[in-house]
């Protein structure tokens, strides 16, 4: 099928490109022209496993274009994927300017009958209203079907997600836009569920929610076990063994980050205000999010007795492994404290750290090597879980440190191995480890 997606960026591009991987025909449309160009050069604008080989592939089978002539990129499209983004508002709900300007070229640019297909994360409701939208707003006759494709990929392994997804979620009130829909997912054989409009939209923002709770309420069972001199990392396996719980997403940490678990939880707490049905469970998921990234900052403070004048070497500045996106990055809220309370940072991260000098202060420096940042600094602070920092030898943090001591804010290290190197060690929800004297 000829197929069209708005929005090229790590939804749109790597569906745009695992369709076209199974044989569809796809255009990408974006209007940032330095994204574009990087694209039609052959380069991928993000970093994900797999991206690359997808992208070479597919340009040499002329089977993927990418413009931002909305003109050219809807031409004989028989299928529109919106994939723009839909960030929080100060108020807390999904800010739908982008969505809607989509919505707005589609309707001027169209000039044969299409599916819509909404990717973008919307609030309950919005499909109704893009269709009303385009259709109000078309300047030609053409018919125009919405239907909801909530996407459930996470970063860091996007396109394996694609690939091997749990569920694809069809939404619609058009059984037959429904069906075509579901014939250009068929290649992918994951299974398919059918819903209405607001169903599919209401799956994708309880899924998140009950992934966010998950994660805020291991984070406070491991306080918990700090206090009562347990260990989370034991805690969350018993608990995670019982099939009826699962043991994904139960590892405790400094909280959630991302584009998209932060944003998406404020859009359906607004939701829940606005029709008069409040959220408080996931009023208190976000309370204990927030108060979680301070963990870290305050156990520091409370080793140094204070924070004024030491320097930290701080390991991971994405919001996880394998991704260079900063957005909503724990490392954010918590290099701006150290460094208010008069800490010197030093900072490595594999992919981020281009994305990190524009959002973090100019105090901080930024080192191409773990060992470097580690070097005469009084202690380490590792923020995110790359392999990178996971694999790199404890006996060399003994040796570029100027004191032993970690604070693992991602449980990377056992506590045996800790004790066995001599090193000081402050991890989330097991108990501390000294140095034998
Ligand atoms: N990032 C993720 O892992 C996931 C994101 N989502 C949802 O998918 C949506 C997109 O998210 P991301 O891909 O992360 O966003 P993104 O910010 O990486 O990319 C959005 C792209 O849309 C482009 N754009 C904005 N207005 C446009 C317009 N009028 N015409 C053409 N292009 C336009 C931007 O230039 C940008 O390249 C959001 O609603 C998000 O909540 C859903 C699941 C996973
Ligand atoms: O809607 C979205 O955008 C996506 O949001 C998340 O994906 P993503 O944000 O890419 O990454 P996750 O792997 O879910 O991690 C989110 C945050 O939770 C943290 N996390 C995750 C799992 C865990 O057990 N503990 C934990 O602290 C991670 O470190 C990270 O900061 C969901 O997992 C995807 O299904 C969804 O499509």
């Amino acid at each position: 099928m000829n197929i069209a997606v708005i929005g090229t960026g790590y939804v749109g591009l790597v569906t745009g490109l695992c369709l076209a991987q199974v044989g569809h025909y796809v255009t990408c449309i974006d209007i940032d022209t330095n994204k574009i160009d990087q694209l039609q050069k052959g380069h991928s604008p993000i970093y994900e496993e797999g991206l690359d080989k997808l992208l070479r592939e597919n340009r040499q089978q002329k089977r993927i274009e990418f413009t931002t002539d909305y003109d050219m990129g809807l031409a004989d499209k028989q299928m529109i994927l919106l994939a723009v983004g839909t960030p929080q508002k100060n108020d807390g709900s999904a800010d739908l300017g982008a969505l809607f300007s989509a919505c707005r070229a589609i309707a001027e640019h169209l000039s044969t009958d299409v599916i819509v297909v909404t990717k973008s994360t919307v609030p309950i409701g919005t499909n109704e209203r893009i269709q009303d939208y385009i259709k109000q707003h078309a300047v030609n006759n053409n018919a125009v079907s919405v239907v909801s494709v909530p996407e459930f990929l996470r970063q860091g392994s996007a396109v394996q997600d694609t690939f091997h997804g749990d569920r694809i979620v069809i939404g619609g009130e058009n059984t037959e836009a429904v069906e075509t829909v579901a014939e250009v997912y068929q290649p992918f054989n994951i299974p398919i569920i059918k819903t209405d409009l607001r169903s599919a939209e209401m799956i994708k923002y309880a899924s998140n929610a009950f992934l966010a709770a998950k994660i805020s309420f291991i984070n406070e069972v491991a306080n918990l076990c700090e206090r009562a001199g347990a260990n989370i990392d034991d805690v969350s396996r018993g608990v995670g063994m019982d099939k009826r719980i699962g043991n994904h997403f139960l590892k405790a940490g400094t909280g959630y980050g991302g584009s998209c678990f932060p944003k998406d939880l404020s859009a359906i707490i607004a939701y829940g205000r606005k029709v008069e049905q409040p959220l408080s469970i996931l009023e208190c998921v976000q309370r204990v999010n927030e108060k979680q990234m301070d963990i870290l900052a305050g156990k520091v403070s409370k080793r140094f007795r204070g924070l004024k004048g030491i320097t930290i070497a701080v390991l991971g500045l994405s919001f996880k492994p394998n991704t260079d996106d900063m957005r909503n990055a724990p490392s954010i809220p918590l290099i701006q404290k150290l460094i208010e309370n008069g800490a010197n940072i030093n900072a490595f991260d594999p992919a981020a750290t281009e994305t990190a000098k524009t959002l973090l202060s100019d105090k901080v420096f930024y080192y191409e090597t773990i060992d470097g940042a580690l070097k005469g600094a009084d202690c380490s602070i590792i923020i995110t879980d790359w392999k990178e920092i996971i694999d790199y030898p404890i006996k060399l943090f003994k040796k570029h440190l100027a004191r032993p001591i970690i604070f693992d804010g991602r449980n990377c290290f056992s506590l045996k191995i800790m004790k066995e190197n001599g090193m000081e060690y402050y991890s989330i929800g097991r108990p501390a480890i000294f140095p034998i004297s």
